[in-house]
């Protein structure tokens, strides 16, 4: 079955700050995006890579891609106001029947077999995503002198890739934006569809505040 990844970099990166949007700084000597891409064609190198880029940074990164010899085929959607419109332009691109992985541009570290059980799993299940555990106490607050602690088995925190059939996906991003869209995951539940959860790698960190930049150099 034919693979599609849409690799999301729309975003601002406010939280990140600096002068170089998150998803073009070096790690090691490299643009993060391009680590990330490189991930996806190791997995498969048939796999259809469609990067979602703001329009203002777009030759940017086809200057990039010159100047570090970076030839991995790929097409580019336009970015949007959040990462739903984003993922949405991305899925326009999308034109056949098979496979499709949303992926943020920002999480290099994703392994080949979390890549892997998600695109398997898919073509099972329709809808999967990858997950890791809590690794730390979990307090619910309802106002500074309310809170308590809640059992953190009840939670897991969410990575990606998001796997999907295509059918599944398009017909999901079909429907209108509400802000409690924050993965795709969450697009395909609001049609009532059950998401099938499989082990995420607790490398594959979402690169947001300085900090995790830290982080992604000793974890090359
Ligand atoms: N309009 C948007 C917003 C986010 N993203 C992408 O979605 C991924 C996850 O988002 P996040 O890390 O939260 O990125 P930003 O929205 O850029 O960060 P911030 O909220 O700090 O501005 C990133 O790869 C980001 O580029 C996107 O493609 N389009
Ligand atoms: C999609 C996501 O990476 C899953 O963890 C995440 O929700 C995106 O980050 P944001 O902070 O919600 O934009």
């Amino acid at each position: 079955m034919k693979k599609y990844v849409i690799i999301v970099a729309g975003g601002k990166g406010l939280r990140m700050g600096g002068e170089i949007p998150k998803q073009f700084i070096p790690v090691k000597g490299k643009p993060v995006l391009m680590r990330t891409l490189e991930a996806f064609y190791a997995y498969d190198n048939q796999i259809e890579l469609i990067v979602v880029l703001p329009v203002a940074q777009q030759d940017y990164w086809k200057q990039l891609c010159v100047q570090y010899g970076f030839t991995l085929p790929h097409r580019i959607a336009d970015g949007g106001e959040t990462r739903f419109h984003s993922v949405r332009n991305g899925l326009r691109l999308v034109d056949g029947e098979g496979i499709v992985g949303v992926h943020d541009g920002v999480r290099p570290f994703v392994s080949q077999e979390v890549i892997a059980s998600c695109y398997d799993m898919a073509a099972l299940k329709h809808a999967v995503i990858p997950v890791i555990d809590v690794v730390e106490t979990v307090r619910h607050i309802v106002s500074a002198e309310d809170s308590e602690t809640v059992p953190r088995d009840c939670y897991k925190l969410v990575q990606t890739p998001q796997v999907f059939t295509t059918e599944v996906l398009k017909r999901a991003y079909a429907q209108e934006y509400i802000p409690a869209f924050t993965d795709d995951a969450s697009v395909v539940e609001a049609l009532g569809l059950p998401v099938y959860l499989v082990a995420g790698n607790r490398e594959n960190i979402k690169l947001t505040t300085p900090f995790d930049l830290k982080v992604a150099e000793v974890l090359i």
